[in-house]
């Protein structure tokens, strides 16, 4: 008898269903009827920017859904539908990420050119990135249609991207590019951006995704769960941010350079939340400069601060908050949470 293959979710698996999403929007017939360079112009978008990152968010959903479900694995009607929401995420982190390069003026971005900057593509890219946006609409009809939780993902795509983007206004109008002021940078604004750019879609779509498709409704628990992942996704962003200074290159795969962007990090936050008027001076005069002795100035003024220790006492903190509120919540199965916790606390990279 032929062993029924049973699945096992791995990136190669996940990227499996990504050949089947490709296919199934190449096959809808506004691209079918295109002239063969706008077909090939379409599939380019989507395979330079959809795929390459790490895939943690998408990879996230099926992991979720089996852990609200208490299951090692998925039955087989669940797997497709569970990674097809998850590539759902991914593919909103391109649409952001193509369009966030282009408002940042970057050159680079999962270690390849940015889509804008490639020589064919320019501002063509603002009309890929709706593209990329309007894909997700599309595998949510063609997977959830005739699911009862069709409407919730629908909103729940809509109302993250709405966050997100606001995320980015407040991103963009407290740093803007060149020299800023300063006195935007304050810890409640920092947070505020982190919550809204990067904690709802990292953290709380994918549980919220997973807990449509095992059939949770009580608001109740969506409640609890935007509660605990958004602290989650704070503490994810501040972790990044302090490893963008202390981390190691060849461990992380890049080499920091949130100083001389001028980023408002949660490091210059809470040196500017702590620094005399003389160390204030100091980092007016020399955050955001790209000259090595500048970010020498800074980072020589974050060793008197001591923003090493202060973040390890925020992330021993942190981890003792979030672990106890999720051990105190009855909204899910812990391993929901634990599971994501247990892979962002303490990383190197
Ligand atoms: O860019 C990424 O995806 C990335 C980069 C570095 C990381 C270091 C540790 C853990 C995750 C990670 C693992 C699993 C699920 C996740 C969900 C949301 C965010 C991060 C997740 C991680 N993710």
């Amino acid at each position: 008898k032929r062993q029924r293959s049973t699945y096992t979710h791995t990136r190669e698996s996940f990227m499996d269903v990504y050949n089947i999403l490709r296919e199934e929007l190449m096959k809808d017939p506004v691209v079918q009827s295109h002239p063969s360079h706008a077909k090939e112009w379409f599939q380019e978008v989507l395979d330079y920017n959809v795929p390459g990152g790490k895939l943690n968010r998408g990879m996230a959903v099926y992991d979720v859904l089996a852990a609200i479900k208490g299951a090692e694995a998925l039955a087989e009607a669940d797997v497709l539908q569970a990674n097809a929401l998850g590539w759902c995420i991914e593919w909103l982190q391109a649409f952001f990420l193509v369009a966030d390069d282009i408002m940042d003026g970057s050159i680079t971005r999962r270690g390849q050119p940015c889509w804008y900057k490639q020589e064919k593509v320019g501002m063509i890219a603002c009309n890929d990135y709706i593209l990329l946006e309007c894909c997700i609409f599309k595998i949510i009809k063609q997977h959830m249609a005739g699911h009862p939780g069709y409407l919730k993902v629908m909103e729940l795509f809509h109302e993250v991207t709405y966050q997100t983007a606001h995320g980015q206004l407040l991103d963009l109008t407290t740093a803007p590019q060149g020299r800023v002021d300063l006195s935007k940078y304050t810890l409640d604004t920092y947070m505020r951006i982190v919550t809204y750019k990067t904690a709802y879609y990292s953290f709380y779509l994918p549980v919220a995704c997973g807990m449509v498709l095992a059939g949770i409704t009580d608001p109740q628990a969506y409640a609890t769960a935007e509660d605990i992942l958004l602290d989650m996704g704070r503490y994810f962003q501040i972790q990044d941010d302090y490893l963008d200074c202390y981390g190691d290159p060849e461990v992380i795969g890049k080499i920091g350079t949130d100083i001389e962007d001028n980023k408002c990090s949660w490091l210059i936050c809470t040196a500017l939340q702590h620094a005399s008027q003389e160390q204030q001076d100091i980092i007016k005069a020399h955050y955001g400069a790209s000259d090595p002795a500048s970010v020498a100035h800074i980072k020589e003024l974050y060793e008197k601060l001591d923003l090493e220790a202060k973040f390890k006492a925020y992330e021993a903190q942190s981890y003792a908050t979030l672990s106890q509120r999720i051990a105190e919540q009855t909204a899910m199965p812990r391993l929901v949470f634990t599971s994501l916790l247990d892979k962002i606390y303490k990383r190197c990279k």
